[in-house]
């Protein structure tokens, strides 16, 4: 991946033929062939520095792999990526350390970030201030519910302040007043710095009301970019036609969808002769 910081170019993301392969456990025990399938497949876009961008998408399509990629977590298998900008990944699983304290944790994630001390001091008010976490902040991440994870991950994410925030479905657990807080917080920037925001949710109501842009996958592939509200309608449109196929035919389409996305290679076997 090219990461080229603090550039004048106008996107935040440029990605030409992005593939992104996983290998998948095999069920038959068949050791000549060996199935992969793409969770990712010929992505090819552009985001603008400073768009907001609803990712949408039904389940298992691509979206939390596509974050990962973006956030620089997780590499691609073929084609090209440019990442202008920082990025920070905001998701359920928030990457904390789970043995550390909340404290500790921000200045884990301030030093990986290569912030000197003062810094992290500096940033320590606003994380305990924005993620009100009173005292478990001195208790080890593994005794945090998963809403007080997403407070804590949430709170240290903003503070570093990105260029580029990359949110899935972190706003999905935990409580509708820290996710309001959260969604505020994330409209001021929106508003008033020219941070660009990658959104992934499930709610269509959020993702239409905060996004600019859409930008649906399906079956790992790119089936939509476009204004906020034509993607949203399309998608859902798609939604409720499968949501109305009786279950036979959605698990047919559910095979089908799989079986576009899987790769199988023969492999050769070798015999030893040994003669003795
Ligand atoms: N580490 C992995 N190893 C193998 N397969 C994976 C891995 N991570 C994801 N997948 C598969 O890749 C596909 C895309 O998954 P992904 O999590 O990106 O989908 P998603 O759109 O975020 O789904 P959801 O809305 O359910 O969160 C799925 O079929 C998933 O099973």
């Amino acid at each position: 991946m090219e990461k080229t910081l603090y550039d004048s170019s106008p996107y935040a993301v440029e990605m030409e033929h992005v593939s992104k392969i996983y290998k998948l456990k095999k069920k038959d025990g068949d050791s000549k062939s060996s199935e992969s399938f793409y969770a990712l497949k010929d992505i090819t876009l552009k985001i603008a520095k400073g768009d907001v961008v609803g990712i949408l998408g039904t389940n298992g399509s691509g979206k939390s792999t596509l974050s990962v990629i973006l956030a620089g977590i997780s590499d691609i298998d073929s084609g090209q990526l440019a990442i202008h900008g920082e990025q920070e990944l905001i998701s359920i699983n928030t990457g904390l350390n789970n043995q550390l304290t909340g404290l500790e944790n921000i200045h884990l994630k301030g030093a990986l970030m290569g912030f000197k001390p003062k810094k992290i001091r500096e940033i320590i008010d606003g994380v305990v201030e924005f993620a009100e976490l009173g005292d478990f902040l001195y208790q080890p991440v593994k005794k945090y519910s998963s809403g007080m994870k997403s407070r804590l991950g949430f709170s240290i994410s903003l503070a570093l302040d990105p260029d580029i925030f990359i949110i899935d479905e972190a706003l999905s657990v935990g409580d509708k007043g820290f996710a309001k807080k959260c969604l505020n917080r994330m409209k001021k920037l929106r508003d008033e710095k020219d941070k660009t925001i990658l959104f992934i949710s499930h709610s269509l109501p959020q993702v239409r009301e905060f996004c600019k842009t859409g930008l649906w996958i399906e079956g790992g592939h790119l089936m939509e970019t476009g204004p906020i509200r034509d993607v949203c309608d399309h998608y859902s449109d798609y939604v409720d036609k499968l949501n109305a196929l009786p279950d036979k035919e959605k698990k047919k389409n559910l095979d089908e969808k799989f079986k576009e996305r899987l790769i199988v290679t023969e492999k050769k076997s070798f015999w030893i002769k040994i003669f003795g």
